[in-house]
Formats: C-alpha cells, structure tokens, sequence
C-alpha cells in the first residue's frame, strides 16, 4: 500500500484530500446539524461521502482521473451552495479549497472548475440580494484575490506537470536509441500475461542481439557502433504496430513485444526483421550486419521472467547454430532437458 502511494503521485494525492476533507468536515458537518443548518449539513456529508467513494474508486480501479474530477467537482459545487447559505463566514475556505483543486484534476481542468465557481458565487450574490459579501469593495477583493491564487496555482500545476512528463520520458526512453528501457518491460510483459490469461489473448516476444558487434566498435569506432544502433529502433519501430513496443534490454540486444499474434505470424515477422536488419542496415564499409532472434509467445509463460527466459534460452541456441536466424522457444520443459 505504502509503494502504491510512493509510485502514483496522482493517487496518494486523491488520497490525501480526501481524508483532510473528510476529518475536517465531519465536524462541521455534525454541527450544523445539530443547530439547524440543514441544507449545510448534508452538503458537507455528501462531500465526505463523495471523497470516500472517490477514494476507493481510484484505490480499486488504478483509475485517478475520473475520481479526482468527481470530487473536484463536487467540492466547487458545495463551496457554492455553502457560500450561499453562510456567506461571508466561509469565503477563508475557499483558497485551500483552491489548491486541492489542483491536485486532484488537470491544471486546466481545475483553473475552469474554479472559474465558475467564483463566478457562480458572485452571481448568486447578485441574485440574492448582496447577501454573500458585505459591500462592492469585499466583492472586488474576493474577486482579485482568488484571480491571482488561481493564476499562480495553475502556473505552478502546469510548470509540475510538465516537468513530471519529462522525468517519467528520461526514465522509460532510452536517450540513443529512443526504445523504451527495461524500467517499462516488466510490467508491459505482465500486462501481457494478465490478457492472456482473462482474455486468451496471445501477445509475443522477440529477443532481438545484433551479431559481432563488438566487432563493429573495434573495427569502426564506437560512434559507428551508436549509429547503427540508432538507426536500429527507428527501422524496428516501421516493421510493427502501434500497439507493439521495442524496448532497449542491454548494449546491443533489444525486446520486441508484438501482441495478439499466433506463433506462426511471430515467427513469420521475426524474419522479416531479420532480413530487413540483414539488407537495410550495413557497416561503413558497406558490408552487411546480421542479428539473431529468439522468439516465444505468452502460452508458454508462468510470469515474465520465464517468458524472458525463454525468448533468451533460444537467442542462444539462434547464436550457438552460427547466428543471423529465428529460433523459436520450445518451453519449460524443453529447457531444462537442454540444459541438463
Ligand atoms: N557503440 C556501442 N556499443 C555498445 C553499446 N552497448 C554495448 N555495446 C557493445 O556491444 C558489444 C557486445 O559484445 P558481445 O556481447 O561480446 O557480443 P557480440 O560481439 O555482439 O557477439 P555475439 O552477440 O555473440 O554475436 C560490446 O563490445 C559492447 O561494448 C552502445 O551503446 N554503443
């Protein structure tokens, strides 16, 4: 529980409001019941139980963005109808109000919630006889003041959100290549595994390793060695579909996950990749580069790691029979003959 919040900034956010809200408004809330303020009361209960419920939807369902724009909704709408029947009693409450807003849904998302809010509240003190502030001045004060908070606190969310965007880019692409890294694999290859398992849909591997190619470096230079690799990705990316990954799994060995395919049509597109690296890449002294494939679908899995293993026990054999081929995983049991 305590790594699902370290990992998932949105969610221990949606987590922390809701339960700063619902402990400061329970009080409240008892208490305006017990003298009478009816309407009040429920609002504030029906924003306790709105964060409640939103809390563990996000919690259950690995979804925060529904969650957070429920409760950033309903929280604008009874800051509005408690504006209106307290007034001015409650407009402090507004601010932090503000900036919860803006963790739990998009910085722009949140500066148009707050937008109508004010604007609902000003409107309705129009409407109900200036009731909700005491004179023209409090009026344009309120209106100024949370102008500015909004502004500031959208510039802040925005300046975050992006700056989040590109961290998680530098720790799941790989800066030469432009593969995903091994930080995605793993969970991509469970993903795969829990599909196959609920849906029976099959996904495959593809344990790609360029043949010689420390040969390349030495003969060539290792800048040589970074071009072809970064050439590489870009001609593996054109060979499969958007919903496939390439992934950078060491120096110059690489993971293709192709899914909802048959073992025929991986062991098909694997050659294709194979000549396609074979006659469309080349060395600077324009001879050819070979690699060797590895090829194994989820049906012969138990978790990623024996799928991995089994993609890598056939690179090997690919590697071991003189290289530039497929060799297709033959599973478990296969493998442990093989190495005993
Ligand atoms: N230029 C360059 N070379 C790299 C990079 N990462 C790993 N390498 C090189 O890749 C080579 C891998 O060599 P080996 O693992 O011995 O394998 P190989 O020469 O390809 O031989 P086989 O795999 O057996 O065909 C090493 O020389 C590494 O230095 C990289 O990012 N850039």
């Amino acid at each position: 529980m305590l790594q699902r919040l370290k990992d998932n900034f949105h969610l221990s956010m949606i987590t922390l409001v809701g339960v700063i809200a619902s402990c400061t408004l329970l009080p409240y809330a008892l208490y305006r019941l017990a003298t009478g303020s009816y309407l009040v009361g429920i609002v504030d209960l029906l924003m306790i139980a709105v964060s409640t419920v939103s809390v563990w939807m996000a919690w259950r369902t690995g979804d925060t963005e529904k969650p957070g724009f429920l409760m950033a909704a309903v929280f604008c709408f009874g800051a509005v109808l408690v504006c209106m029947k307290l007034g001015q009693d409650v407009l402090f409450w507004i601010y932090p109000l503000m900036v919860f807003i803006f963790f739990l849904v998009a910085p722009i998302k949140a500066l148009l919630l707050l937008l109508l809010m004010v604007s609902a509240i000003v409107s309705l003190h129009f409407a109900d006889h200036s009731r909700i502030f005491n004179n023209g001045f409090q009026l344009l004060a309120f209106i100024t003041t949370t102008f500015i908070t909004s502004i500031f606190a959208y510039i802040f969310a925005y300046r975050t959100h992006l700056q989040r965007k590109e961290l998680r880019h530098l720790a799941t692409t790989d800066p030469l290549t432009g593969a995903a890294t091994r930080h995605s694999l793993t969970d991509e290859l469970t993903a795969a595994i829990d599909l196959y398992q609920q849906k029976n849909s099959v996904s495959g591997l593809m344990l790609l390793d360029l043949d010689h190619f420390k040969r390349v470096n030495d003969n060539f230079g290792h800048q040589s060695g970074d071009q072809i690799l970064s050439q590489l990705v870009p001609l593996l990316k054109q060979m499969i579909r958007q919903q496939d990954s390439v992934f950078r799994y060491g120096g110059e060995e690489f993971v293709l996950l192709i899914k909802e395919i048959q073992l025929a049509d991986l062991h098909r597109l694997a050659e294709k990749i194979r000549h396609a690296v074979w006659h469309q890449l080349s060395l600077p002294d324009g001879s050819a580069l070979t690699t060797s494939i590895g090829i194994a679908t989820v049906q012969q899995a138990t978790d990623w790691e024996s799928w991995l293993q089994q993609a890598d026990v056939a690179l090997y054999q690919a590697k071991h029979q003189g290289r530039n081929q497929v060799v297709i995983a033959t599973g478990p049991e296969a493998d442990k003959s093989n190495s005993s």
